[in-house]
């Protein structure tokens, strides 16, 4: 298949994903690429239809992950962007420039949430400077959420804080993940609770039993 084919969806409501592992030394080769995989799994265990995921390794360079997204966007049509690594202060990290240089709005609430949840794990949290964007084109729009680049904060970002029975202490950004791709028009997402309880408001939930 030509990388410039859009994406097919297999069923009207399967999600359509790109992932964005952004790391000068996993890209050169220095040390192996944790974070699609980790990205890759957490999204198979926690979506109850597994999405269609495209993924790509790259440095921390602006412009390239800039073309990156917007190709995933608008060349093979993704609903969903996550990204990891890059979001810190150090010089080379420019993951959060390059995703507000694609996006047509910022959705702030899901830096807050991420940053609230990573201070319950590390101090430094506070040095990440994740942001998240919808990028709209005429007839599509996609969610596009940068992640931290430590393997094991994706799953902590992604699915919140909970005790060992598994009551929620903070939620996970993801749970407002499917709400926000029915509001911009994307397939009707549905997640395993015990994972991460996906949050809509009553009216929007599906009435017909169609999972
Ligand atoms: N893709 C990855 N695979 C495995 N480990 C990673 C990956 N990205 C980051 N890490 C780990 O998380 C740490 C913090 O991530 P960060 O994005 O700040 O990387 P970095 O120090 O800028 O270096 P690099 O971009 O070369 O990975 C890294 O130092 C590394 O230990
Ligand atoms: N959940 C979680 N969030 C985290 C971390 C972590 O280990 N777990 N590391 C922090 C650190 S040390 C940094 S510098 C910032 C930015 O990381 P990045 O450059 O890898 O994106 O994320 C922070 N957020």
């Amino acid at each position: 298949m030509s990388v410039f084919q859009p994406l097919v969806r297999e069923h009207p409501d399967q999600l359509l994903v790109g992932l964005v592992s952004i790391s000068d030394r996993a890209a050169s080769g220095t040390y192996e690429d944790q974070g699609i995989p980790a990205l890759q799994s957490w999204l198979t265990g926690a979506l109850t239809r597994p999405p269609q995921c495209v993924s790509r390794l790259i440095p921390d360079d602006v412009g390239q992950i800039s073309a990156t997204l917007i190709h995933l966007v608008d060349r093979l049509g993704c609903d969903l962007i996550l990204t990891t690594g890059g979001t810190g202060p150090a010089r080379r990290d420019v993951t959060p420039e390059a995703t507000l240089a694609v996006g047509s709005r910022e959705m702030p609430g899901f830096g807050e949430q991420m940053r609230q949840i990573s201070l319950q794990f590390v101090p430094t949290a506070i040095l990440s400077r994740q942001v998240a964007v919808i990028r709209e084109k005429p007839g599509h729009a996609a969610l596009i959420i940068n992640l931290p680049g430590q393997p094991r904060a994706i799953q902590e970002t992604l699915e919140g804080l909970k005790e060992a029975d598994g009551k929620v202490l903070t939620p996970g950004i993801f749970a407002a993940v499917p709400y926000c791709i029915d509001l911009i028009g994307g397939p009707y997402v549905e997640t395993h609770d015990h994972i991460v309880k996906a949050f809509r408001p009553k009216s929007a939930i599906r009435g017909d039993g169609v999972k």
